[in-house]
């Protein structure tokens, strides 16, 4: 399923808070200017990745992890960089004949994906399957030769998009790093380490500021947690810029404090950036940390 521009009906009958909300949908330059991707907050993605000097697209990024990713944008921009899929933008690749064709490297990919499958039988996960994806992500854009491991975790299901293992779980849980490792060690990574790790988590608004900001800070502090373990250092990549960690967070003095006491020392560069695409109204702000020391 893809974004679609909002449909502006206003009617007698709604609400003045969705009238709000269909005439804010309506005046969105992110909202109208592209229909491909599933979810607005891929442009913010775009657009820091822009900031960090294009640190996705990077030729030595062998493992992605996406946490907080349904419904699936930033795992969209992702698949594209790695070169799983065409960016949304593009034209459809593939005839429709080309599209239903079964066999040679195609054929041969569904051997080994299948061996693949059997060797984790057991870990309860969605994988993806080059064969069997279903969903305007394939059909549209078909098949592609991409680069790289990109795991996408979530409380909610993720619809299948080409290259992206996905897998419903509360990263919170202890669980959910069981799921992820046996997909991380593959030929090419044998470590298992991941190269960038991004979080657009967020709880849901409890209404409460003192929660909210505690379930923030409980968020960026798993996904420090996660980068203490798994994250390649700069060393190991050789270029002061490689091990990123990406992640969203309210803004607050405990979280600028998380900042100047956990990320500072480990990262050579720490960024702050509240994207054009952000809803100037929202708390919502991104580190960007690039470059893991791996001390
Ligand atoms: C703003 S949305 C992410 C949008 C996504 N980046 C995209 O481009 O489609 C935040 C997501 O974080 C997820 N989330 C919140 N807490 C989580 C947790 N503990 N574990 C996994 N996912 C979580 C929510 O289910 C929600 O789908």
């Amino acid at each position: 399923m893809f974004f679609r521009p909002t449909v502006v009906l206003l009617s007698k009958t709604q609400k003045p808070a969705s009238k709000a909300w269909v005439a804010r949908q309506s005046r969105d330059p992110y909202v109208k200017q592209r229909q491909s991707y599933r979810a607005r907050s891929a442009f913010k993605l775009l657009e820091i990745d822009a900031l960090g000097n294009y640190f996705l697209g990077k030729p030595d990024v062998k493992a992605v992890i996406d946490l907080g990713a349904a419904p699936g944008g930033w795992s969209q921009v992702v698949a594209a960089k790695l070169g799983w899929t065409a960016d949304p933008e593009d034209p459809p690749l593939l005839s429709s004949s080309q599209k239903h064709n079964n066999q040679g490297p195609r054929k041969e990919r569904h051997d080994d994906w299948k061996k693949d499958q059997a060797m984790r039988k057991g870990v309860e996960m969605r994988s993806f399957d080059p064969l069997n994806i279903e969903g305007e992500d394939f059909e549209v854009y078909g098949r592609r030769d991409g680069r790289g491991t990109i795991i996408s975790v979530d409380l909610l299901k993720i619809q299948p998009i080409q290259g992206v293992h996905t897998i419903q779980a509360d990263f919170l849980s202890p669980q959910a790093t069981n799921l992820i490792h046996p997909l991380l060690a593959v030929k090419g990574n044998p470590a298992g380490k991941v190269d960038i790790i991004l979080s657009d988590m967020a709880a849901n608004s409890s209404g409460n500021d003192v929660r909210d900001i505690e379930s923030s800070l409980e968020i960026c502090n798993a996904v420090f947690g996660f980068a203490q373990d798994n994250l390649r250092s700069a060393e190991q990549i050789g270029r002061k810029k490689g091990g990123v960690v990406l992640m969203k967070h309210f803004t607050h003095p405990l979280l600028h404090e998380f900042r100047v006491n956990k990320l500072e020392p480990n990262f050579y560069h720490v960024t702050y950036v509240k994207p054009y695409s952000s809803r100037s109204e929202s708390r919502e702000g991104y580190f960007l940390c690039q470059g893991w020391k791996g001390i």
